[in-house]
């Protein structure tokens, strides 16, 4: 027997991915290039080299295929078919036929169908509920058993018969022609993980019919047909793996297939051995991470990574020692890591991940899911509740790309075409981000889990809370996402956040928060947050206001003040309502000088937008166009800026060109007042070289500065009735003098855009009040 190893470097062309994959972005950016720069060092240090796995065959292969030698024990002189009686080995030419005559065609899945065509596999076969050992009892329990526990060392496994079983599946018969094209093992039962194939002898033996056995880049393609007629052989491969057997050109081929079934196996002692010595390396890769973690950062590495598994895997039917072959050394790797001190840093987690891709072939429409699955925990961290909320970002948290080949199923209608990949993945986060990394699958369930730890006065609930704030400076539209869509004046975040602070005393976390609710914050302009492109979350709502107030109770307003007057100049204008019920409910518990100012300030942002709306005549009628712009047309520019009305160009050309410069730049139809800031008709003339264009200016202009004055007063009319509202709101106390820390950016104010007071502060420099 022969097996020719094709063997490539699988690892390498990991690296090559992933090189390949960070190249196509350039300019890469600092953040971008240090993240990427350690997923490359982590590939290196988590995957074995191709050529140390050939140096180290104790680690594994997946698949093998090896002859059995009766020195093992092994005998099997016949076996029984129900309906035909006892078949001799090796097998005759009078007992085939008879074989063949109880035989049925082997069906193939697809999907969840069950299909016979023997285009895709051609097969006779027997179901194992018909074949029986008699004369060696002991064949499937200690026969059979032998040569598994022998098998599956060579995958990497550990197994004793109360954890590895082999149960026999069926009877296969080939004769010339048979084949099985291309295709995976689907998983029989639970726990089944690979498959073993036992050729028995024939008197005719046979040729052709070689198993390819693919695995990640490596083919391995076994030829057992020299053994075909003398002994036995068998072929292990992991149920996953792709493989086809090749035309059995003559002769017949008998086999016994087996699903191989684990209930526990443990890592081979061997591999321990090579993961102590190996785990460094992937500590170093993690090093920069590790740094970032300590101090509770996600700014540059991000709070998980996820690690592509080279095997396949299905659902339902997972566990850490489910893992198979070098994905088990992986995730034993990444469990293993430890920090500076000594500690296992890293929670391991296991999850399924579905690509939809549709293409609808009209270049119009493609369409692309992603669906995260079976996430399933393999360490011991304490449990996620929300983890099945949680996904993945395939382009900045995986460290290589899972979907750069082949697709597992695909659908052609006409142009249309639809792809499925499953994938599985490794997903790793630092234990001491665990609260960031709950905040992906919802700050609302981060919350819930923190409020329990203050509630049983769990050690790390202030470190919980400081992730649960970063996260939220970090990902601002996703925490307040729900409510910025669809209930803008919720917000279900905020009262919870500084309740936590206020509860537990931590001054610098409702520091950030309040900072933090002053801050305009973007939408990334992909993904499915397009919804606005930037927004406040500011004081949305009463209760807000109350637990703000309630923050200055507690912390004093000394130390929120600088704070809580740039957060309520920046949001007075659109929630007024919710700032003087800020200083209604300071005065109320008697802190009536921070009420006083949040009023006074609150009213000072409404009163200089009012002042500068009312400096705004109504224009008066010219023939000006001051933001005139016509390009390459200086002369025609200054006309259009001046106070005249008509203007003559003789632009050269004949009447063809005056037409021509006339449509493209003076249309009655187009009018380009918005964007161009002029209105004018242009009318060619003349015949020959005296041809010419008049150009006479329009109202349009004018009109357009008219219009806006008047949306301005009927704004100036309702800013004064929702000032007199809210002035009316707070109950009237002696004034303090609020200037001295208002009037810097007041009169900035006065001189902005009509549209919006934006007022900028900067809350280090702002003097404190002094009342
Ligand atoms: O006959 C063989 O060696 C392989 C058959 C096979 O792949 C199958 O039955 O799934
Ligand atoms: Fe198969």
């Amino acid at each position: 027997m022969t097996c020719f190893h094709e063997h490539q470097a699988s690892l390498i062309c990991m690296y090559m991915h992933c090189m390949c994959r960070y190249k196509s972005k350039a300019p890469m950016e600092g953040v971008e290039t240090q993240r990427q720069q350690l997923f490359i060092d982590l590939a290196k240090a988590l995957w074995i080299p191709s050529d140390e796995k050939k140096q180290k065959p104790s680690l594994g292969t997946f698949a093998l295929c090896e002859t059995v030698k009766y020195s093992d024990g092994f005998i099997l002189p016949s076996f029984h078919v129900e309906g035909v009686g006892e078949l001799r080995l090796p097998l005759c030419a009078e007992d085939s036929a008879k074989l063949r005559s109880v035989c049925e065609q082997a069906p193939f899945g697809k999907g969840s169908a069950t299909l016979v065509d023997t285009r895709v596999r051609r097969c006779w076969q027997v179901d194992a509920s018909k074949i029986s050992f008699p004369g060696v009892p002991e064949f499937l329990s200690k026969t059979v058993q032998g040569l598994v526990t022998k098998a599956v060392a060579s995958m990497g496994l550990v197994g004793d018969s109360a954890q590895l079983e082999a149960h026999l599946y069926k009877l296969l018969f080939y004769e010339p022609g048979g084949h099985f094209s291309v295709h995976r093992d689907t998983e029989k039962e639970k726990g089944m993980f690979a498959t073993l194939i036992l050729q028995l002898p024939t008197d005719e033996g046979y040729t052709g019919g070689k198993l390819v056995v693919k695995h990640h880049n490596e083919t391995k393609k076994f030829d057992a047909h020299m053994v075909s007629t003398l002994g036995f052989c068998y072929t292990v491969f992991f149920a996953d793996c792709l493989h086809e057997l090749e035309e059995i050109e003559t002769g017949t081929r008998l086999c016994l297939a087996f699903n191989l079934v684990k209930r526990d196996c443990s890592l081979d002692p061997r591999h321990m051995e090579y993961i102590s010595n190996r785990v460094g390396k992937v500590e170093t890769a993690f090093q920069l991470w590790m740094e970032e973690a300590s101090q509770r950062k996600i700014d540059v590495f991000g709070a998980k990574m996820a690690i592509p598994l080279q095997h396949k895997y299905t659902e339902g039917n997972l566990s850490f020692s489910g893992l198979k072959g070098e994905d088990s050394v992986v995730a034993e790797l990444l469990k293993e890591c430890r920090d500076q001190n000594g500690e296992k840093w890293l929670s391991v987690h296991f999850c399924l991940v579905t690509k939809y891709l549709l293409d609808e072939g009209d270049e119009c429409y493609t369409e692309e899911t992603l669906e995260f699955k079976n996430w399933t925990q393999l360490d011991d961290s304490p449990p996620f509740e929300a983890i099945e909320k949680l996904s993945v970002d395939m382009e900045k948290e995986t460290i290589i790309d899972p979907f750069n080949d082949e697709p597992d199923d695909e659908e052609y209608a006409g142009a249309r075409v639809e792809q499925w990949y499953h994938r599985a993945m490794l997903v790793v986060w630092p234990k001491l981000l665990s609260m960031a990394v709950a905040c992906e699958a919802g700050v609302s369930g981060a919350l819930d889990q923190l409020e329990s730890d203050v509630e049983t006065g769990h050690p790390s609930f202030k470190d919980g809370l400081h992730q649960i704030v970063s996260y939220c400076e970090n990902h601002a539209p996703q925490a307040w996402h729900d409510v910025q869509v669809y209930k803008p004046i919720q917000d279900p975040v905020t009262p919870r956040l500084l309740n936590l602070c206020i509860k537990s005393s931590v001054l610098e976390d409702a520091m950030r928060i309040l900072q933090l609710l002053a801050k305009t914050v973007c939408y990334e302009t992909s993904g499915s947050l397009r919804h606005e492109a930037s927004f406040k979350v500011g004081l949305r709502n009463f209760e807000v206001a109350n637990v703000v107030s309630s923050a200055i109770q507690v912390f004093g307003w000394d130390s929120l003040s600088p704070l809580i007057t740039s957060l309520v100049k920046e949001c007075a204008l659109t929630q007024g309502e919710p700032c003087a019920q800020l200083a209604k409910q300071l005065i109320s518990i008697g802190i009536e000088d921070a009420g006083v100012i949040v009023a006074e300030t609150t009213f000072k942002v409404f009163e200089s937008l009012i002042t500068d709306l009312e400096s705004h005549k109504m224009p008066e009628f010219s023939w000006h166009q001051p933001k005139a712009k016509l390009p390459g047309y200086p002369g025609i520019e200054s006309f259009l800026r001046g106070p005249l009305e008509k203007y003559v160009y003789k632009g050269g050309g004949g009447l063809p060109a005056m037409r021509a410069f006339g449509e493209k730049h003076f249309c009655q139809w187009r009018d380009r007042s918005i964007n161009y800031g002029y209105s004018a008709i242009g009318t060619p003339d003349g015949r020959g070289q005296g041809a010419f264009c008049v150009i006479q200016k329009t109202r349009r202009v004018y009109e357009r500065r008219v219009d806006i004055w008047r949306v301005e007063q009927a704004r100036l009319n309702r800013l004064k009735l929702e000032l007199e509202k809210l002035r009316s709101l707070v109950p009237r106390t002696n004034p303090v003098n609020p200037t001295s820390f208002f009037s810097a950016s007041a009169s900035g104010e006065r001189k902005r855009g009509r549209e919006d007071v934006e007022v900028t502060t900067n809350t280090e420099k702002r003097p404190r009040s002094s009342s």
